[in-house]
């Protein structure tokens, strides 16, 4: 890919500025490797998706998909935002409460969800728990049984919508460890059980299709498929199905070939579909919900190296080492996923050679670009790598015992810490010795 298709913002030096900051600056202070949010671009996506839904004069839910980047600081600012969040782990749950996160606006989702888990969203009183399979519904029922609680819930269905994305992230298609079945009547059998359980307020239907999904119909076929299935519960069973909820998936823009849509885009397609396919079907229009991940959170994010090492064979295409790699962003090796870089002291300078943008771990697969027209960098330059907001830091590991890096919010110019750099000592804390005597 082309450094010269990438616009990214400048100051007079010509440094890459990330939220009024010189990225530059960012790396003198808090040193590398480093992931950087630009906190207003976070916030104009999560307001680009409402205002998108306030044009479509419809109740709606903005549910952001904390698995894509789950701190405290971000939950802050969802809130602040007045976005909803999706949960999927008891450790997700907790740095939501730690973060004095509204209970209320807590989706909890998730296709193995332990007892304990459970029994903390319901003690904490979120305000939807997704029910994705029936052992779930038994343990989630005994729970309330015993505490003599109630508490809302939606169910997951497994839509049969096979996305256009890469196998590992596509999540609706029939064969999916996700979700309740249609065709074999499952989910309908799991709806007749929520009905009948008094501990269990039925708030809707919920469906994923996939992430990174850069065209509508998938997101209109899900809406055919929602409403269809929606007055069919309804007729059936005298239900109201206040809520359906469309999951997230929406793509973004990692290299000049990606072409995402726009917010109002996606969401437009879908509450035209939802609201025709309503009035044909003579169902009252539910309230829309959606659970963006990657778009809310993707393209505000950077990735800063330190350039280190840089092999250079005759006739063998150069690697250039930065000091991080697959322990701060393993989508490249895990799903060949493809990034941007720039020269953070000049953006715009023009590429000279092709280069393989390589890790440091101890891994051959461990390359964050696999070809990457650069100009030619040495040892001590920052390196850039653009849109890895979303699923990197939240997929970071400690591999090669390499500490993860620390994460900075910068907005308006000023930049601070809200994750800690980890230190050798961090990495060691919960080892123990072995006492073999
Ligand atoms: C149920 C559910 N909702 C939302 C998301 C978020 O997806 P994305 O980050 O692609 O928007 C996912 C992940 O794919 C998911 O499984
Ligand atoms: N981790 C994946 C997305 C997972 C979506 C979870 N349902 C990625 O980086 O693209």
């Amino acid at each position: 890919m082309t450094t010269e298709s990438v616009v990214e913002s400048v100051n007079t030096a010509g440094h890459l500025m990330i939220g009024g900051c010189d990225a530059l600056d960012l790396v003198q202070e808090f040193q590398t490797p480093l992931v950087v949010y630009d906190i207003e671009q976070v916030r104009q996506q999560v307001r680009a998706f409402r205002q998108a839904f306030e044009e479509q004069q419809v109740n709606y839910v903005v549910s952001y998909a904390s698995k894509a980047f789950a701190t405290q600081a971000i939950y802050q600012v969802m809130n602040q935002e007045k976005a909803h969040i999706d949960v999927v782990s008891g450790g997700e749950l907790y740095t939501a409460i730690q973060a004095g996160f509204p209970m209320a606006h807590v989706s909890f989702h998730g296709n193995n969800k332990s007892r304990s888990e459970l029994e903390l969203a319901v003690q904490e009183q979120v305000g939807v728990i997704i029910l994705d399979n029936f052992d779930e519904l038994d343990l989630l029922s005994s729970i309330l049984e015993r505490t003599e609680q109630k508490i809302a819930v939606m169910l997951r269905i497994t839509p049969d919508i096979t996305a256009h994305t890469h196998e590992y992230i596509q999540t609706g298609q029939a064969d999916s460890k996700f979700g309740f079945d249609l065709p074999s009547g499952q989910a309908e059998a799991a709806l007749k059980q929520i009905l009948e359980n008094p501990h269990l307020d039925f708030r809707g239907i919920h469906a994923h299709i996939g992430s990174q999904i850069l065209a509508v119909t998938g997101f209109e076929l899900l809406a055919h498929k929602l409403v269809e299935l929606a007055a069919q519960w309804q007729q059936k069973f005298q239900c109201p199905i206040p809520v359906l909820n469309f999951g997230g998936g929406f793509g973004i823009r990692y290299t000049a070939e990606d072409h995402p849509l726009a917010p109002a885009k996606f969401i437009s397609a879908l509450v035209q579909t939802v609201k025709t396919d309503c009035q044909q079907q003579q169902l009252p229009l539910p309230e829309i919900w959606i659970e963006p991940g990657r778009s809310l959170v993707g393209p505000a994010g950077y990735n800063l190296y330190t350039v280190g090492s840089s092999k250079r064979v005759p006739g063998l295409k150069p690697y250039v080492t930065v000091d991080g790699g697959m322990g701060d962003n393993i989508r490249p090796a895990l799903y060949q996923a493809e990034y941007t870089a720039v020269l953070a002291a000049n953006p715009q300078a023009p590429a000279e050679e092709t280069i393989r943008l390589a890790g440091r771990y101890c891994e051959s697969g461990d390359i964050l670009i696999s070809e990457l027209e650069f100009p030619r960098v040495h040892q001590g330059q920052i390196v850039a790598l653009l849109a890895t907001g979303a699923y990197g830091y939240a997929m970071a590991s400690n591999y090669n015992r390499v500490p993860r890096p620390a994460v900075v919010f910068a907005e308006q110019g000023k930049a601070q810490v809200v994750v800690e750099r980890e230190s050798y000592a961090d990495l060691n804390r919960l080892d123990r010795a072995y006492q073999n005597k």
